[in-house]
């Protein structure tokens, strides 16, 4: 039987698309879901056959006790589809009490720093203006704090002299499009072959 993972997204989704690429076949991205019902991302499951939903939150709504009725809609609309994991993938919004009450345990984030230095939703210039020589990309699972979870697994990316936050980040995202996958695939407990290891010449590299 598959692994089922729902993906949770935000933005433009490339991580998405290394999992869609790159996951064995034992393992079945059965939906994804946003905060942003206009995500590039979405667009992307939907174009080879990724049921899809969006629960987005008022900005009036964020600080006030309305967010624990978001956090409930978002927690009932991924257990719809029964998930062994959830992947937040570029997900920009923090999940509540209700959320991880059903899915703590098997929630997993990437995150563009090397944790615990530069959490929250701008690590890559965070980094950048603090002047590490080196940053890179951290999957940890999720718990109630912010980026704060056990650390499952990193990748060091050097910052060169002439970065901007964009080339910095983007040569992270290449590490995290590759760590995502690993990780995933070990959670689901499948051994990779040959094939599925991939190589720089099989493994695709979405842009
Ligand atoms: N309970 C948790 N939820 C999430 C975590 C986590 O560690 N614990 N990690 C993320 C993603 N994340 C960074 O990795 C992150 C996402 C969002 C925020 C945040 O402050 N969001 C604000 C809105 C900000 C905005 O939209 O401009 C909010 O939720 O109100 C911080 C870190 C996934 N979720
Ligand atoms: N705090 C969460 C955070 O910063 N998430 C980051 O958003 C990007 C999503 O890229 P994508 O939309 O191209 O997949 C990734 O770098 C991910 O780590």
């Amino acid at each position: 039987m598959a692994f089922r993972v729902v993906v949770l997204v935000s933005g433009t989704g490339t991580l998405l698309q290394s999992l869609i690429d790159n996951l064995p076949e034992q393992v079945s991205i059965v939906a994804v879901g946003s905060d942003q019902p206009d995500a590039v991302a979405l667009q992307r499951a939907q174009a080879v056959g990724i049921p899809t939903f969006a629960e987005p939150l008022p900005r009036s709504d964020a600080q006030t006790t309305m967010r624990a009725a978001w956090d409930t809609r978002l927690t009932d609309a991924v257990a719809r589809f029964d998930p062994d994991l959830v992947v937040c993938a570029g997900f920009m919004k923090l999940l509540g009490q209700t959320f991880l009450d059903r899915f703590g345990g098997r929630t997993i984030n990437s995150h563009p720093a090397l944790l615990p230095s530069f959490p929250g939703i701008h690590g890559p210039r965070d980094a950048l203006e603090y002047g590490v020589k080196i940053t890179g990309a951290t999957v940890f699972m999720v718990d109630a704090g912010v980026d704060t979870g056990r650390i499952l697994a990193q990748r060091a990316v050097p910052v060169l002299t002439d970065d901007t936050v964009e080339s910095l980040h983007e040569r992270i995202k290449v590490k995290e499009r590759e760590m995502l996958v690993t990780v995933v695939t070990e959670l689901a407990g499948v051994r990779p072959g040959m094939e599925e290891l991939g190589t720089e010449s099989s493994r695709k590299d979405p842009q």
